[in-house]
């Protein structure tokens, strides 16, 4: 009942707000158009229509607003006007009692709070729809005293998660049947691809696991600090790290004033983002400005400090190819690779024609070219190339969507920092370096020093496995099988001497490549 209930208060918010207006002239049932018509005498609707959609999710709570954040980043679904308005959703919750938090934290470790930390703040430091974060002290496993910030569950999440995704899912079931636009679109997809997200941020271990493995990737780079997990305290509900002391990077004034050199901030932020995406296939995918600071402190100053890590992309060998292809297509000009390459992968339907294809990426790529490389933007370019990818019927892995977001975020800070920022500059020696690790020699070396292991192992233990197969066959098979051990110690040899003749070839290859680097040839 009360899930009916709530269907009627969301159907009677989206009217309210005129969203039917949205979905009206493509209604499929004109009857729908008319009643809705006939109801909405006397609506005031002069505000834009994604101001309308904004204010209607606020009102119908903070799953929605998280629906609304989520769903614009959608720019290849989305009409410019109604993202940006999206994109200005905040999740502004009251915090929570800090006895809920407490009695959280209790549950999750079995014992009294005051016995894990030697002090806890009981005013939450931040508090958002799913979580909300606390500073605390404890003693580490050396006795050392740590300061920590500890994120707890907000709770009781999950069921309303439930009954919100469960009515958006038949709303979208019921959009894709009336709306003309529907199988486009595909609502129910998107919901789904929510319900997914949504689940992921309620296991905070998740989030710890992340940044963890964040933490690793980054620790050569000497660019970015990530909080370090106190294991012992990680649990589905909360999770407790390292408190770390920085400036959030919206305060620019303040980083200038310290005495940070913020040319160099917008420089290093593009090179972490670009070693994430490009050296590791896993990277920070929540880059908003609340989620980035930067360090004054004397031994880290002017490095980066990430927070929050339930949003993490990640890109397979396969996403990177199609990448590093399309790129290195894009910057030759050879637009009709670009089709080709779609065509090929099976992306597009195979009756598409290459030359319409051909000419819809050549609209959308050659006004890049009219601009200083370093104008480029990488997201855009990404984000033109899906939307006309869209028209051929293309489904854009959303691991690519994430990444084309982030894209424009990253250039978006960068820019913001430093408008002089030659963002390609920047890219441009991992472009390079990751395409020719991608498609040039360097790919089949890293293949064959991948599969080498398995040669090996595999190699001095064919003969045995055959004689021990051969020693349980019956008498009479015997001399044919002992003449199929001699062939195949024989084909044994003869595929060591390829495989050395192969890895003699990749060598020379890196060699000449070094030789080349060094200015020897
Ligand atoms: N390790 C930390 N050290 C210091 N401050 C922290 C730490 N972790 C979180 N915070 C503070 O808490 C805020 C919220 O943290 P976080 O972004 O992880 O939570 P969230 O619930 O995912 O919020 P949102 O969804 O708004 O991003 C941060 O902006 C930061 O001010």
């Amino acid at each position: 009942m009360t899930r009916y209930l709530r269907g009627i208060a969301i159907i009677w918010v989206a009217f309210r707000f005129g969203l039917d207006e949205l979905v009206l002239n493509s209604f499929q049932r004109p009857w729908l158009s008319r009643i809705a018509r006939v109801l909405a005498v006397g609506r005031n609707l002069t505000a834009p229509r994604g101001q309308r959609l904004r204010m209607a999710l606020e009102h119908l709570g903070p799953i929605f607003v998280k629906f609304g954040q989520v769903l614009s980043t959608r720019r290849d679904l989305l009409p410019p006007d109604v993202a940006d308005e999206l994109a200005r959703l905040q999740d502004r919750v009251p915090p929570f009692d800090p006895e809920i938090a407490i009695a959280t934290i209790e549950r999750a470790f079995r014992k009294p709070v005051d016995t894990i930390f030697a002090s806890f703040e009981r005013v939450p430091v931040a508090s958002a729809s799913i979580a909300q974060v606390h500073f605390a002290t404890l003693v580490d496993r050396n006795g050392h005293t740590r300061d920590v910030a500890v994120k707890v569950l907000r709770p009781g999440m999950l069921p309303v998660i439930e009954k919100d995704i469960s009515l958006m899912r038949m709303t979208a079931g019921w959009l894709e049947r009336i709306w003309v636009e529907g199988r486009r679109l595909k609502p129910r997809d998107v919901v789904a691809e929510f319900d997914k997200y949504l689940h992921d941020e309620l296991d905070l271990v998740r989030e710890a696991a992340n940044a963890a493995q964040l933490r690793r990737n980054m620790s050569g780079l000497n660019l970015v600090l990530i909080p370090e997990m106190f294991w012992d305290y990680c649990h589905p509900e909360v999770i407790v790290m390292e408190r770390m002391y920085a400036v959030p990077i919206s305060q620019v004034d303040r980083l200038r004033e310290a005495g940070v050199d913020i040319p160099q901030l917008a420089r290093d932020g593009v090179t972490i983002f670009f070693t994430q995406v490009f050296r590791d296939g896993f990277f920070h995918a929540d880059m908003h400005p609340g989620n980035i600071q930067v360090s004054v402190a004397p031994g880290t100053f002017g490095r980066y400090v990430s927070l929050d890590f339930g949003i993490i992309g990640t890109l397979t060998e396969y996403d990177k190819e199609y990448l590093a292809q399309n790129f290195t297509a894009f910057f030759r000009r050879d637009y009709k690779r670009v089709a080709q390459l779609h065509i090929e992968s099976g992306w597009v339907p195979a009756d598409t024609r290459v030359e319409e294809l051909e000419a819809a990426v050549r609209t959308v790529c050659e006004p890049y070219f009219d601009r200083p490389l370093k104008e480029i933007s990488l997201g855009l370019l990404l984000m033109r190339l899906f939307q006309t990818s869209r028209r051929f019927q293309v489904e854009i892995q959303p691991q690519l969507v994430l990444l084309q977001k982030t894209l424009l975020n990253i250039e978006g800070l960068g820019r913001q920092l430093d408008p002089e920022l030659d963002l390609w500059a920047t890219a441009k020696p991992f472009l390079e370096k990751w395409m020719l690790e991608q498609i040039g020699p360097q790919k089949m070396l890293n293949e064959l020093r991948d599969e080498a292991p398995r040669y090996a192992k595999m190699l001095p233990e064919l003969p045995r496995l055959l004689h021990e197969y051969l020693s349980h066959r019956p008498a009479d098979h015997r001399r044919e099988l002992l003449e199929l051990l001699a062939e195949q110690r024989r084909s044994n040899r003869r595929l060591q001497r390829v495989l050395y003749a192969f890895m003699g070839f990749g060598l020379g290859l890196m060699a000449m490549h070094l030789a080349v680097r060094a200015g020897l040839w």
